[in-house]
């Protein structure tokens, strides 16, 4: 089997609060993305949220239905979103190749029918990750190179948060249905992402840590802002946040994530700013 999924299921804050370590994990971390000639899918029931990689090699990969969909196809009621953080690779799109470099991204917008990522070089390929939303409207699809962007410089050296944000998939660059996606990539020397850290209750949101140094791990924070839990993650892994949750994480080095919402609205700014001394 090339493509393997799975689901996840929505937690409630209440529930949550008794979770051990072993259950915040199975609930809500993604620790088996990026593996070499698979489509891994993670169905999230918060806002029906797909997270997943595919890792072509020697033979391109083909995006399939997978069962939760009830599709013929996979893009049949959705969009999707392709960051590729590894080597230079493609994705053809109903015959259109778009050909993505490092830190290239591609917009997928719904009823295209067919969908495979092909790597350049076998033993050097691309790292797609993915994210896909469900969509009741079919806007074209359009590469985000890496000029494309918007470019937010945050925090500062001396609260150990200095980090540089890149807006993909916003609609300001793209017009999109509810999925929106971007990069935040640590300075030297900080460690904190989204601090002050903030809640959405009107959108989800899922957290892919990569650039994560061997032998260095982020530990990242959940749950409501006065009743928080951490997760520790290694490179390449992501991690749900509900609607009601904090996420924020802090690293051992410096570090990279790829942020992916929907939800309510699509107003990157919109967020409830957990004040930091607040925090539990
Ligand atoms: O709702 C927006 C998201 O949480 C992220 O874009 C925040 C982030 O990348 C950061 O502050 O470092
Ligand atoms: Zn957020």
């Amino acid at each position: 089997m090339k493509t393997y999924y799975e689901t996840r299921y929505a937690s409630s804050p209440q529930g949550v609060k008794s979770y051990d370590t072993e259950q915040l994990r199975e609930e809500f971390l993604i620790d088996n993305l990026m593996q070499e000639d698979k489509i891994v899918l993670v169905y999230s029931h918060y806002d029906r949220f797909i997270s997943g990689s595919a890792v072509p090699t020697k033979t391109a990969l083909k995006l399939e239905a997978i069962d939760p969909l009830k599709a013929e196809y996979f893009l049949e009621r959705r969009e999707l979103g392709i960051i590729n953080i590894g080597a230079a690779g493609a994705v053809n799109v109903d015959g259109v190749e778009y050909v993505l470099e490092h830190r290239e991204a591609l917009y997928i917008g719904q009823g295209n029918k067919e969908v495979t990522f092909s790597s350049k070089s076998a033993s050097n390929p691309a790292l797609f990750y993915i994210n896909s939303t469900p969509a009741n409207k079919a806007y074209p699809n359009k590469k985000i190179g890496i000029n494309d962007v918007e470019v937010i410089e945050l925090g500062a050296a001396e609260t150990a948060n200095a980090r540089t944000l890149r807006k993909y998939i916003v609609n300001s660059v793209v017009d999109v249905c509810q999925l929106q996606m971007g990069m935040t990539t640590l300075k030297s020397g900080s460690s904190w992402n989204t601090m002050p850290a903030h809640v959405h209750d009107r959108r989800m949101e899922v957290y892919f840590y990569f650039e994560v140094p061997e032998d260095q791990a982020v530990c990242h924070f959940m749950g409501q802002p006065q009743e928080t839990r951490h997760i520790w993650m290694g490179n390449n892994q992501a991690v749900i946040s509900p609607p009601w949750s904090i996420h924020s994480g802090s690293g051992t080095s410096s570090y990279s994530f790829i942020w992916g919402m929907a939800g309510e609205n699509l107003d990157y700014g919109d967020m409830d700013v957990a004040k930091i001394t607040e925090l539990r």
